[in-house]
């Protein structure tokens, strides 16, 4: 059998009904804030339209999305057509598979521009991701709170994470069941940060 996590063992954060990892200082093979450089400056963000009750506005964010060919994401309502892997991506996805022991054919790069840049609370829990996804999101630059709601349970306070450079976050099991995420804004000023969200996207849905 093949042992898991091989690279040192990343931090359980308690999370009833869902399960949460956490390396905070992942082994990416490079420095995060020239990894953050790189990305900023290589990866061809857009500003994309997010459709919310049959409106259309434009994200607080910008965004890129790469994937294997052939692989496409429905994603906020809206359809994504994927660029090819840039070779520091493709370094990424391999340091990222073997952390969080999953393969992954694409990554949606999000970049918060500032401290007013946010993500609404969702759960990353469309059809084409599968039953009990793992998604390993990976954090560069400024650091920004990553927050968890339960979608039931009004017992459990919010969870609060925040979420540094290097810092490589996995959700799996039912955790996109039962919890919605969010970054929300804030006032404080800061500077930019980006965060690569790792996914498996099955391609016919499943
Ligand atoms: O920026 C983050 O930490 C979260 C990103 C996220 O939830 C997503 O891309 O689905
Ligand atoms: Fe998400």
């Amino acid at each position: 059998m093949t042992e898991l996590f091989p690279n040192s063992d990343p931090e359980e954060i308690d999370l009833p009904g869902g399960e949460l990892l956490l390396y905070r200082a992942a082994d990416l093979g490079a420095d995060p804030q020239e990894l953050f450089e790189n990305l900023e400056r290589e990866l061809a963000w857009r500003e994309e339209p997010i459709q919310l009750f049959g409106k259309r506005y434009l994200q607080p964010r910008l965004l890129a999305w790469y994937a294997d060919a052939g692989v496409s994401y429905k994603y906020s309502g809206i359809q994504h057509d994927p660029l090819p892997w840039t070779p520091q991506l493709a370094v990424l996805r391999e340091r990222v598979e073997a952390l969080s022991d999953a393969r992954f054919n694409s990554v949606l790069a999000n970049l918060y521009r500032h401290h007013r840049d946010s993500m609404g609370l969702h759960a990353d829990d469309e059809r084409e991701l599968g039953a009990q996804p793992v998604i390993a999101s990976l954090s560069l630059g400024e650091e920004r709170m990553f927050r968890l709601k339960h979608r039931h349970r009004k017992d459990l306070k919010p969870i609060r994470l925040p979420l540094a450079s290097g810092m490589l976050l996995i959700m799996r099991g039912a955790t996109q069941e039962n919890w919605r995420h969010e970054v929300p804004k804030q006032s404080r000023p800061c500077g930019p940060r980006i965060n690569l969200t790792f996914r498996y996207v099955h391609t016919p849905p499943v």
